[in-house]
């Protein structure tokens, strides 16, 4: 706790998250879901992260996305950010936490409420920060066969006019040890988008490889953390987004309300 007031005290970190998030969160039944998505490089976080948003009616705030919109901008983190995120390393928590409190205070100002943090928290630290701050109702880790997770990264692509996510890695994974065999298909893109496609710097095997490791050592930590407070869903995917998502909203217990929400529409 120590180290967090000195980190907090160094960078007035904790009093700008704390504007960022409503510091005296209602009662659940009166806001929003406040949920966390974990998982690996590659496993699908900011996919099914963004369904959920869309059906819940939250923001997706994920922190990649604010560091890549950082680094676009030309301002005065971008070099320095470049050379972090393109070795694979992490952002520091100081910069991560300016670039979040500063996008939760824009949304509020906005009227949003509730949200889903993908990529947040990803060290012991962060988690610590947050729960300082505000009430997580659950945490979601998402889990893929770690074969699966470097071709999905390598097979990832963005369309640089409409923003879409795409991937054309068309992945096979044996089941082994237990685990069943997967197939994942491409999620491919409109005609319209295929010139436009790019792929993310930090998207080469040798960035994807050194993210995993990270992950394991600085991230791993962050499941037990919510494991050992009663918060934490472990979601094991079981291929694509169609075999997917179904079984991810049942075990969300969301089967019904998306079953609502097309019959309103
Ligand atoms: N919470 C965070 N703490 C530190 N660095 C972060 C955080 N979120 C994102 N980053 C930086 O942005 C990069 C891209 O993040 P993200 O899009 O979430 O990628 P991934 O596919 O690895 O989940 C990370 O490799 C890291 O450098």
């Amino acid at each position: 706790m120590a180290a967090i007031t000195r980190l907090v005290k160094r960078t007035h970190s904790l009093s700008s998250v704390a504007r960022g998030f409503s510091s005296h969160a209602p009662p659940l039944k009166e806001r929003n879901v406040q949920w966390v998505f974990l998982g690996c490089p590659g496993v699908g976080k900011g996919t099914y992260a963004s369904r959920l948003c869309n059906l819940l009616g939250v923001p997706h705030i994920a922190t990649g996305d604010l560091v890549r919109h950082e680094l676009a901008s030309n301002g005065p983190l971008s070099s320095q950010l470049s050379e972090i995120v393109n070795q694979g390393k992490l952002v520091s928590d100081e910069i991560i936490i300016s670039l979040l409190s500063k996008r939760l205070a824009d949304g509020e100002a906005k009227g949003e409420s509730g949200f889903i943090l993908d990529g947040f928290p990803r060290t012991i630290k962060q988690a610590e920060i947050l729960e300082g701050v505000t009430e997580i109702d659950l945490v979601v880790n998402l889990k893929l066969q770690e074969e699966a997770l470097l071709a999905k990264c390598l097979g990832r692509r963005i369309c640089n006019q409409c923003g879409g996510n795409f991937n054309v890695a068309s992945i096979s994974v044996k089941g082994k040890n237990g685990h069943p065999g997967m197939v994942m298909a491409p999620l491919l893109p409109p005609a319209h988008c295929m010139s436009n496609l790019i792929t993310r710097a930090d998207d080469t095997e040798a960035v994807v490889k050194e993210r995993l490791r990270i992950y394991d050592e600085k991230s791993q930590p962050v499941e037990e953390f919510y494991r050992s407070r009663g918060k934490l869903l472990e979601f094991d995917l079981p291929g694509g987004i169609p075999e997917s998502w179904p079984k991810l909203l049942q075990a969300l217990n969301l089967d019904d309300y998306e079953e609502k929400q097309s019959a309103a529409a």
